[in-house]
């Protein structure tokens, strides 16, 4: 197993890529804080598919709590990291994944939308290294944070001028934590992946015009699911990636490099 014994907290780990690693992290033996959010009207859905997911992770052998809140709010990573320490006793790894990406033209986006897609895609995902970092260093023990960047970290899309920024920006943050960070043996990574099929991009792919230009793009001949990029998660949160730190792993079945 690559994660004996570790302690995770994943962010945005009730659906889609989010719940693919904290399973994999169970699966590696890890024990995990499941972290998501049920939004303003509480949604007793979203509640639901976090429980689900402790409950999977329970099946496994380990343990698993769930932690509602908002990652764009900076004490929700306080908090988070907070209920790893009094429940498992200390954070060994942070998987930052949260993310929206509620598709909209560029020329009439509301500046509200934008500032969401901000503040939940990037500050969430600094907030979220700000505050696991300070414990690891507390620990003295080093640890592993890896963030779920994107293939949007390196192109574009017409109706996510508000979401790729933030994807390069999350790329960017890994690569200077991972030299602020490297000197308290703390490793920094992160992940783009290409089409993966969940909940994000759903009402998006309900053209099948759409669904099946992307899907012959993609050399190895198939969309995505949570679990390629959740054992990769893994990989670089292991031991197994003992000297990587800084880097961007592409899990996108070759999509970014087929032009033609
Ligand atoms: N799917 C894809 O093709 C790709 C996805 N990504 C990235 O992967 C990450 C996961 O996306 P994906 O699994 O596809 O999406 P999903 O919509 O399936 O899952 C998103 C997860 O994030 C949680 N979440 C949403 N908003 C917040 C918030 N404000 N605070 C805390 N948790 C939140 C959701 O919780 P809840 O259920 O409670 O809302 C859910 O667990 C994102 O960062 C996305 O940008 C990157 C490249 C490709
Ligand atoms: C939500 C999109 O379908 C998905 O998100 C990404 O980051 C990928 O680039 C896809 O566009």
């Amino acid at each position: 197993m690559l994660l004996e014994g570790k302690r995770a907290i994943v962010t945005g780990g009730s659906r889609g890529i989010g719940r693919g690693i904290c399973l994999e992290f169970a699966r590696q033996g890890a024990d995990v804080v499941v972290n998501y959010y049920a939004g303003a009207d509480k949604g007793f859905a979203r509640d639901t598919a976090a429980d689900e997911v402790v409950a999977e992770i329970e099946a496994l052998g380990r343990r698993a709590i769930a932690v509602e809140g908002d990652i764009a709010d900076p004490q929700v990573s306080t908090a988070l990291v907070e209920a790893a320490i009094d429940a498992f006793g200390g954070v060994d790894v942070l998987a930052s994944n949260a993310g929206i990406c509620p598709f909209h033209a560029f020329l009439d986006m509301p500046a509200e939308l934008f500032k969401q897609v901000v503040d939940v895609n990037l500050g969430g995902a600094f907030f979220a290294v700000q505050a696991a970092a300070n414990r690891m260093n507390a620990q003295g023990t080093g640890g592993a944070i890896v963030a779920t960047s994107s293939i949007s970290a390196l192109v574009g899309g017409a109706l996510q001028t508000h979401y790729t920024p933030t994807k390069a920006g999350v790329h960017s943050l890994m690569q200077s934590a991972a030299i602020a960070l490297g000197p308290y043996g703390i490793r920094c990574n992160s992940v783009m992946p290409g089409a993966i099929a969940t909940d994000i991009n759903k009402d998006d792919w309900s053209d099948p015009k759409k669904r099946d230009y992307l899907d012959k793009r993609i050399p190895l001949g198939r969309f995505g699911e949570p679990e390629d990029v959740a054992r990769v998660v893994a990989f670089l949160a292991s031991d197994m990636a003992a000297y990587v730190t800084g880097a961007a792993l592409l899990v996108d079945g070759g999509l970014f490099v087929n032009l033609q």
